[in-house]
């Protein structure tokens, strides 16, 4: 289980985050959603060990990050980043093989290999795993920073804004991808999301967050209501039942009405 526990970070003397407690257990996915410049961003990154948390803890399998290696930290969390590194001169298939760096000496092994060559077909990268990093559309590189995730075999898999820049296919081939990892094989997998319909459908939990702090938690069904969606993103709304899952049907911004 990944334990966050009153966790609060400041940008020098801004308070960014403030008092986070979320447990996320495996077999489990779970969203963060809220408003731009809440600190979706900014959580992932703590648990990622990019930025440092002022207090609190973080518990991964109950041992405490701050107490962990960094290579024992990445072979437990996957993290994929919103936005791809400035300058990546790579192929495809390097990218992907840089997932597997906490297993590997200075070669890669068959297993790391194979490891990659699975990753690649079943996102459907194979064939642009000799393509430059470099040169690939948006949404291209959103899948490859994923893959090489994935390849990292992680228990816990945290994903920022996953699928921001992939068309309709795309975003569903990610998002069925992930669902299946951690419904079939226990990983757990965190989530910042805007696209709040595809949050509803594919969480097993969301975290709500407005102005740094959880405004509420749970059941996609218990968070996603009209008065919620009113209060945190200031927009009426009609909450309808799809295949199961709410499905939010933005109506107008609540100053529009007069
Ligand atoms: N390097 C930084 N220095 C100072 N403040 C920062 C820095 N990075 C982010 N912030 C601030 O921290 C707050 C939270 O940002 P964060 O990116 O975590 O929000 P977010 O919820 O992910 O936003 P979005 O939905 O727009 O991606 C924002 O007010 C942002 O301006």
């Amino acid at each position: 289980m990944l334990c966050i526990e009153g966790l609060c970070f400041h940008y020098n003397k801004t308070a960014i985050l403030e008092n986070i407690g979320i447990d996320l257990h495996r077999g489990q996915m779970l969203s963060i959603v809220g408003p731009n410049g809440t600190g979706k961003t900014t959580l992932l990154k703590c648990i990622a060990g990019i930025a440092t948390p002022r207090s609190g803890k973080i518990l991964i399998d109950g041992v405490d990050m701050s107490r962990m290696s960094r290579m024992d930290h990445a072979k437990r969390i996957g993290y994929v980043p919103q936005s791809s590194p400035g300058k990546f001169p790579i192929t495809v298939f390097d990218a992907v093989l840089m997932g597997r760096r906490p297993y590997m000496t200075w070669r890669p092994s068959e297993k790391d290999l194979e490891a990659v060559a699975n990753v690649l077909k079943s996102l459907n990268l194979e064939n642009i795993a000799l393509r430059d990093f470099d040169q690939l559309s948006g949404g291209q590189k959103q899948k490859v920073l994923l893959a090489r995730a994935v390849a990292q075999e992680t228990d816990y898999l945290l994903m920022d804004e996953p699928t921001s820049n992939l068309d309709l296919k795309h975003q569903m081939e990610v998002l069925e991808m992930v669902s299946g990892m951690v419904k079939k094989s226990g990983v757990a997998a965190m989530l910042a999301m805007h696209d709040l319909n595809l949050a509803a459908r594919f969480s097993d939990r969301i975290v709500m967050l407005n102005k740094g702090r959880i405004f509420c938690s749970g059941r996609p069904r218990q968070v996603m209501t009209a008065q919620n969606i009113r209060s945190i993103y200031g927009v009426e709304a009609t909450i309808n039942e799809t295949n199961g899952h709410p499905h939010i049907l933005p109506i107008r911004p609540v100053s529009a009405l007069g």
